[in-house]
């Protein structure tokens, strides 16, 4: 069974509701670009790819109606500039708006209105088929990266937060190279932490990991370094929200702490990221803006309080792995590499931000 977060056919748009995951399987129409701000803000949909699809996928829905009338770019420019303020750490959705914007405004100089939303919808719903492909190379590039170092034997992975089919077009990005490794019949087990305070481990990774039958055990994120040391991690593996031109890279919170933990037990760590994930414009992590959510998500489960009332709270969503700590290297559709060599292997392929 594949699990299917985004639904899309010209002119209708649908998103799996993540909030209601796992207990509920309710799709919920996406008829604006108003519509993916809000269920990408409230976190209905998430994961960095799934974010820019499902906001680039809006904007095609409202151009098949027509939006923009005699002027599609200002309409085209305004919405993208309203999506990418969703969310700020991840730059999927910030570079599809720059790559969009660009080529609409190249469109526009020998297309008329109608033509013009006609191509721009085009390159939108290719990214559907792009997202799927990349991931696809990016799980064969990492299962046989990670395989290299165990010829003959099985391997066990710990992963972090949801990094499958629900946060991408499909496939997925860390759970795709699991994905591949379970096909390969080289799986042993996939450990995942829970992920706190969003729980998109327990709720969406267990979720995705039940549904295809892969082996997956579900740890707290206070169990990852004692399962490092008494499971046998044959390497970890992550997905990343913004992977800069030095290899930092911000991923969920917690990610660094893992990748403290595999450095001191000697188990490489790998991010697993399309290209389109990372953004040779920053130099380090230092640089990149750390969504901060709402207190909310700490002292409350599904509305229901689980902290002392009046306790002051800071929830980060994200945290930056500094690139020492990445030492399986980072998974890209292109190959595999270490961070010191992601630069130029990207140079040229990426276009500026
Ligand atoms: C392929 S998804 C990669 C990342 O976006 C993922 O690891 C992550 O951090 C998701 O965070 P989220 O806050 O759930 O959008």
């Amino acid at each position: 069974m594949t699990l299917e977060s985004i639904r899309y056919r010209a002119g209708s748009l649908q998103i799996l509701n993540q909030l209601l995951l796992p207990h509920q399987t309710t799709y919920e129409e996406i008829h604006s670009v108003q519509d993916a701000y809000e269920a990408i803000k409230s976190m209905k949909v998430r994961g960095a790819p799934a974010i820019a699809i499902v906001g680039c996928l809006s904007l095609a829905v409202e151009l098949r109606a027509g939006a923009g009338g005699d002027d599609p770019v200002t309409f085209i420019r305004e919405s993208l500039c309203h999506l990418t303020s969703a969310r700020p750490t991840a730059v999927n959705m910030g570079r599809a708006a720059r790559e969009l914007m660009e080529f609409a405004e190249n469109e526009s100089m020998e297309k008329n209105s109608e033509q013009l939303r006609e191509s721009v919808i085009s390159w939108i719903e290719d990214m559907l088929e792009r997202d799927v492909n990349d991931n696809k190379k990016i799980g064969n590039y990492g299962a046989q990266h990670i395989l290299s170092g165990v010829p003959r034997d099985s391997v066990t992975i710990l992963t972090h937060c949801n990094t499958g089919s629900l946060a991408t077009a499909g496939y997925g990005t860390a759970l795709g190279v699991v994905r591949s490794l379970h096909t390969l019949g080289r799986l042993k087990r996939v450990y995942c932490t829970e992920t706190r305070p969003y729980n998109q481990g327990s709720r969406l990774t267990a979720y995705e990991a039940v549904a295809e039958g892969i082996p997956a055990t579900l740890i707290t994120d206070s169990m990852a370094a004692l399962t490092m040391r008494e499971m046998n991690i044959t390497a970890v593996v992550v997905g990343a929200d913004r992977v800069v031109a030095n290899g930092d890279t911000a991923n969920k919170v917690g990610t660094y702490q893992l990748a403290i933990s595999a450095k001191h037990h000697g188990i490489p760590f790998y991010v697993a990221a399309p290209s389109t994930s990372c953004d040779l414009s920053l130099e380090s992590g230092r640089d990149i803006i750390i969504e901060v959510r709402p207190p909310e998500e700490l002292t409350s489960i599904n509305g229901i309080p689980i902290a002392a009332p009046g306790i002051e709270v800071w929830n980060p969503a994200f945290d930056v792995t500094p690139h020492q700590l990445i030492t399986g290297g980072i998974i890209t559709e292109l190959g595999v590499f270490l961070p010191s060599e992601l630069q130029a292997a990207l140079t040229g392929r990426l276009t500026a931000l």
